[in-house]
């Protein structure tokens, strides 16, 4: 599992992660606290656990912020199992689902089940399932007829069985929890969210499937959770509909203001925005672990890939165990970077057939919503558990995935909002251990600073030409000649005009280059509300960005797929499909 095991001695670091007291004083059963220990390797409990579990064992419905990495899965798995275990009746398969938990990906549903089998493997009679998009639907119907106490599930996938699935019993629903629950609204999905708790919700008035099923547990209360690590006034509607006098965890006083509202649409609540932000206050600044370093580098936009895979290189050669994942805003973006760094082989000395070698040596994976399933599944525990090894993913993996030992996050490819960019640098620097994160910015971009210290978020400058001058070029280190600027720096040169010819001389990379470019383009004109002020695509010279995927084409060349593309992207946006697509993009 590669967590780090807490000890009431541990560091100082460790120290703003751990609680001082034990799970068992927190009123879990003994048998659930031997598990944590024993097989999960969890001494004591981190702060939000502490705080958490006694209050979900109350009864109480809780909205939980806490920095990313600090341990929220089990602060709601763990109570949740103590109190179905204690069910003086032993619950049955028969009995159906007492516990849903809501995920917005698939890569969350799986690591979220793994976590629950580990919890439940002394306690046999409670199942733990899933149900996610990309999976068999029929094999889903077939288990969840034999029933699954708990369940985790993505949210389309749910609603799909929800209305299609007879067998699937809910009328012992007890809990609902809703894992990285701004992420699920902002995916889109809350008309299926407002859907899925209208069906359950109608449980007692019979939903037509449930009917005639008397609930066991008719003494069942339902009792309601949110949380993430970055709860904000985005998820006010969603914890008014479906939360009913919550404690409030980690918001620092700051009280969430909960409005009424119709629905939990998440492009109605956009429209919306200027009406409620007035009277909600916003939740203001985000947790970002204590110890992480936080770096930005300004990078002209024609040398921001020789750039990338300088920064790469250094961080492999510097440490042998090196796990990086590197933020991208397409999924051809991905697959271009992916392809690029297989293959790509390079010399500083005159290129010859017998001195190129390949650039970066090391285990490089992919993920993004456009891979099949099984690549997906087999990537995400490939990345996982090696001990080196490189991620290009886009944010489909920026939300709640624990990846152990990930040293440095970077963000390529800017976030957006200020949420995406805690939750990207949230991969690393989990549960106290060390870590790093760089983001990229254009000289153009760089007001998205201000944008994150408005939340709290602060970063310095990374030495980015001392970088570049330990490049030695023909071997001879000492005689580069110092530049001051990124964009002439001889080593950036030699690498930039390496790239264009080798991406020339293969066409099925051009290809790649191409397409990554043009869906680049179409990101960056998708950015919205104040962050259209700084990411202007206006602003920028396409032929660096051309560059920038080591294209040599004359703009113009490359910008007729533009023109066609931006021509259709206003098509789509009249019939409002192209916010759907961006979603699926990353999903
Ligand atoms: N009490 C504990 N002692 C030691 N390790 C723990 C403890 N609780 C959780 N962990 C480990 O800490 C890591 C982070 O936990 P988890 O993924 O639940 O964090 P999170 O707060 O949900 O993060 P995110 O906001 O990114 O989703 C995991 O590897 C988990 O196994």
């Amino acid at each position: 599992m590669g967590a780090k095991k807490g000890s009431i001695n541990g560091s100082k670091e460790e120290n703003n992660v751990f609680a001082s007291c034990s799970f068992s004083s927190l009123g879990l059963h003994p048998t659930l606290c031997d598990q944590l220990r024993e097989r999960m390797g969890f001494e004591v409990p981190t702060l939000v656990q502490a705080q958490a579990i006694p209050v979900i064992l109350s009864g109480r419905h809780a909205l939980v912020n806490a920095a990313t990495g600090t341990g929220k899965t089990v602060a709601y798995l763990a109570p949740i199992v103590h109190l179905l275990q204690g069910y003086d009746n032993r619950i049955q398969r028969s009995d159906g689902t007492f516990a849903l938990v809501l995920v917005p990906t698939r890569e969350l549903c799986l690591q979220v089940y793994e976590i629950l089998q580990k919890l439940l493997h002394r306690f046999h009679w409670i199942v733990p399932g899933y149900v996610m998009g990309g999976e068999n639907k029929s094999k889903e119907k077939a288990r969840l007829r034999k029933g699954i106490s708990i369940l985790i599930a993505t949210p389309g996938r749910l609603l799909d069985h929800l209305k299609n699935t007879s067998s699937f019993l809910y009328t012992n629903l007890r809990w609902i929890i809703f894992d990285e629950a701004d992420r699920i609204l902002e995916l889109g999905f809350g008309k299926d969210i407002q859907e899925i708790l209208d069906l359950l919700g109608s449980r007692k008035t019979g939903h037509d499937d449930q009917k005639n099923v008397v609930p066991r547990y008719s003494e069942i209360q339902r009792q309601n959770l949110l949380l993430s690590a970055t709860l904000n006034e985005k998820v006010n509607h969603l914890a008014k509909i479906s939360l009913d006098n919550p404690v409030m965890i980690g918001l620092g006083g700051q009280k969430i203001e909960l409005m009424s509202t119709e629905s939990l649409n998440t492009s109605e609540s956009e429209d919306n925005e200027d009406n409620y932000s007035n009277k909600v206050p916003t939740v203001g600044e985000y947790k970002v672990p204590v110890q992480l370093i936080q770096k930005y580098m300004k990078v002209p936009c024609g040398s921001r890939l020789p750039v990338l895979l300088s920064i790469l290189k250094h961080l492999f050669e510097k440490e042998l165990s090196q796990k990086v994942v590197v933020f991208f805003s397409t999924c051809d973006a991905v697959d271009f970077h992916y392809s690029l760094l297989g293959e790509f082989q390079f010399s500083s000395y005159p290129q010859t057939e017998a001195n190129r070698q390949m650039f970066l040596g090391c285990k490089t994976f992919r993920l993004h919503g456009n891979m099949e399933q099984e690549d997906r599944r087999t990537s995400f525990q490939a990345f996982k558990y090696e001990k080196s090894a490189l991620l290009l993913s886009t944010d489909v993996s920026a939300r709640g995935l624990d990846f152990p030992k990930v040293r440095c996050i970077i963000q390529y490819d800017s976030p957006g909002e200020a949420t995406e960019y805690v939750h990207r640098v949230g991969r690393t620097a989990r549960l106290g251990e060390r870590g790093e994160s760089l983001l990229f910015l254009q000289p153009v971009e760089t007001d998205y600073l201000q944008d994150l210290e408005k939340h709290g978020v602060l970063l310095t400058e990374y030495p980015l030409l001392k970088m570049l001058d330990n490049f030695p070029l023909y071997g001879q280190k000492n005689l580069i000649k110092k530049s001051v600027f990124i964009d002439s720096h001889p080593w950036v040169l030699c690498l930039q005009k390496a790239l264009e010819s080798f991406i020339m001389s293969k066409h099925k990379m051009d290809e790649l280059a191409r397409k990554a470019f043009c869906s680049w383009v179409r990101a960056y004109t998708a950015h919205r509300g104040d962050l259209k002020r700084i990411f202007m695509i206006k602003k920028l010279h396409l032929g660096h960005v051309a560059k920038s995927f080591a294209l040599k084409q004359q703009p113009s060349l490359v910008g007729k797929s533009f023109q066609k593309q931006t021509k259709r992207k206003r098509n789509e946006k009249k019939i409002g499909l192209f916010k759907k697509r961006k979603v699926a993009s990353v999903t």
